[in-house]
C-alpha cells in the first residue's frame, strides 16, 4: 500500500473506534480481515497511526483544531512521527488516499503546542481526571501524563525455573535486547519508532520452551517486592491469567505453595497452559468464584498478593483506548471492587504475614487512598516502608516513588522509572 492509502485506512479504523466505540484491537483486526491484500508492514503502519492517535488524542486535536479521525491521523504524522508538512500534503491526493488538505489542516501540521494549554491537553489524559493527576503528581502532572502517552518497550521476565538472563538475551539477540535497570530477571526490547512493526517476541521458540514471559518491568518489580521465597504459603487472590503467579512460582523455586484464585473463570483460563509451559509445579489453581475455597486458607498465608482490578491507567502506553473509555462511574465501581477484594483477603494473612496490594494504576483514589482505607478498617495491619523492602529485596538503592506520599508505598511510572504505572503497598498483620 502507498503511504496515503495507509493513512486513509488508519482514518477509517479510528472512525470505528471513536464514533462507534469499538475496542482498538478489534477494529484493527476487523479491518485486516476485510482487506486481506494488506501486508504485515501495512497493518503495522496503520496500527501505529491508530495507537499513536489514541495515545496523544488531546494534544493532537488541540494542535489540529479538530478532534475528527482525520485530524488525529494527520496530527500523528506531523507531530508524533515528525513527517514534513509537504510530505503529508503529497500523501493526500484523493482516490485511495485522503482528500487534499484544507488551509486549516496545513496550519495544524506546523502548529506548536501552546505552553498555556490546559494540563490535560499537554498531558493527554481525560479532562475529568485533571484533579486526580494534580493530586498524584502536583507540578509533574503534565510530564507524568505525557510519558504515559508514549509507546512502551516490550519487557520480558526470564523464567529462572528454565533459563537465565544471558540465555534469554542470546535467544532474543535479533531484537537488540537490553537488561532492565531494576529487575534482575528482566530483559527489554526497545521501542520501534514511527511505522515500524513491534517485535513479535511471543512467536519466538524460546517463549514456546518457557524460557520467558512477556511482562512489564513494573509488574516484575511488584512480584519481587512481595518477598515470596522458598517454602512460603502464598495466596494470589486476583490471579487472572497468572502473570504474577508465574513470577512468584519462580521466586519460590517451585517449593512451598501458591493458591491461585480469581473471581472470573474466563480470566483464569489461560493460567493452566502458562503454568505448564513455565514448568511451575507449586501452584494450586482454586475453583474460580468459589469463595469457600479461600476460606480454607484463613490465617495460613505468609503472603496474600492482591493484584487488584483497577482502571489500568498505568498501562495506557499499551492500551491507549482504555484511557478514553474509562468513566467516573467505572472508576467508582473499581474502587468498590478493590475494597471488596481487600476485605476478602485480610483474613487469609497469618499473624506477622504480608498483604501485598498492587494496582496497575497511577490514580491516588485506587492506590494510597485504598491502602489508607484498609489500615483504618483493619487496625491489626501496619504498612511496611517500601524503601526498606526495596533495599532488602533488590539489593539496590531505592529510586523513590513517583507519588507525593509518606514513603510507605511505591508508585512506579513511565516518567520516573521507565516502567508501566504500578502501585505497591505492603501491609503487615501484627504477630
Ligand atoms: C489486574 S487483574 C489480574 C492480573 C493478573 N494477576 C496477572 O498478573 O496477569 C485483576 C483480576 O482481579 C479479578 N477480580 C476482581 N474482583 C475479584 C474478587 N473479588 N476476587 C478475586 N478476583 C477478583 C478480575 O477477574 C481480574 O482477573
Amino acid at each position: 500500500m502507498q503511504p496515503g492509502a495507509r493513512l486513509q485506512a488508519a482514518i477509517e479504523v479510528l472512525a470505528e473506534i471513536l464514533n462507534r466505540h469499538r475496542p482498538a484491537a478489534q477494529a484493527l483486526s476487523d479491518w485486516g480481515r476485510a482487506h486481506r491484500f494488506a501486508g504485515s508492514g501495512d497493518r503495522a503502519a496503520i496500527g501505529n497511526i491508530v495507537f499513536d492517535a489514541l495515545r496523544k488524542r488531546n494534544s493532537l486535536s488541540f494542535l489540529m483544531g479538530a478532534e475528527t479521525p482525520r485530524a488525529l491521523a494527520l496530527g500523528v504524522l506531523a507531530h508524533a512521527w515528525g513527517e514534513a508538512a509537504e510530505v503529508i500534503d503529497a500523501m493526500c491526493a484523493g482516490g485511495r488516499a485522503p482528500e487534499p488538505l484544507s488551509e486549516a489542516e496545513r496550519a495544524g501540521l506546523i502548529a506548536a503546542l501552546d505552553p498555556d494549554a490546559p494540563d490535560w491537553v499537554r498531558g493527554n489524559y481525560p479532562e475529568w481526571m485533571a484533579d486526580e493527576f494534580r493530586a498524584a503528581f502536583g507540578a509533574e502532572a503534565v510530564a507524568q501524563g505525557a510519558a504515559l502517552a508514549e509507546r512502551a518497550p516490550v519487557d520480558v521476565r526470564v523464567n529462572t525455573l528454565k533459563a537465565d538472563r544471558a540465555k534469554v538475551m542470546k535467544a532474543l539477540r535479533e531484537y537488540a535486547p537490553e537488561e532492565t535497570p531494576f529487575s534482575p530477571v528482566g530483559v527489554r526490547v526497545p521501542v520501534r519508532a514511527r511505522h515500524h512493526k513491534a517485535p513479535k517476541i511471543e512467536a519466538d521458540a524460546a517463549h514456546g520452551k518457557g524460557w520467558f514471559e512477556v511482562q512489564d518491568e513494573g509488574s516484575q518489580i511488584a512480584a519481587l517486592l512481595a518477598g515470596a521465597g522458598p517454602r512460603h504459603q502464598v495466596a494470589d487472590v486476583c490471579a487472572g491469567a497468572g502473570g504474577k503467579t508465574l513470577a512468584l512460582a519462580a521466586q519460590m523455586e517451585n517449593t512451598g505453595q501458591i493458591y491461585a484464585y480469581d473471581a472470573d473463570k474466563t480470566r483464569l483460563r489461560p493460567i493452566f497452559e502458562r503454568l505448564k509451559r513455565a514448568g511451575a509445579r507449586n501452584v494450586q489453581v482454586l475453583p474460580a468464584g468459589n469463595e469457600s475455597a479461600l476460606e480454607e486458607l484463613r490465617e495460613r498465608m505468609d503472603i496474600v498478593f492482591v493484584d487488584a482490578p483497577c482502571s489500568g491507567s498505568g498501562a495506557w502506553r499499551r492500551r491507549p483506548d482504555a484511557k478514553w473509555r474509562l468513566s467516573p462511574q467505572a472508576l467508582e465501581k473499581r474502587h468498590a471492587e478493590q475494597r471488596a477484594v481487600l476485605a476478602q483477603s485480610a483474613p487469609l494473612v497469618k499473624p506477622g504475614g504480608w498483604l501485598v496490594y498492587v494496582t496497575c494504576s497511577v490514580l491516588p483514589s485506587e492506590n494510597d487512598a485504598q491502602a489508607a482505607w484498609f489500615l483504618a478498617e483493619y487496625s491489626d495491619f501496619a504498612p511496611v516502608p517500601l524503601a526498606q523492602v526495596w533495599r532488602e529485596t533488590l539489593s539496590a538503592s531505592f529510586p523513590g516513588s513517583a507519588a507525593t506520599g509518606n514513603g510507605d508505598s511505591l508508585l512506579l511510572t513511565p516518567a520516573s522509572h521507565g516502567t508501566d504505572g504500578f502501585f505497591i503497598a505492603i501491609l503487615q498483620r501484627s504477630a
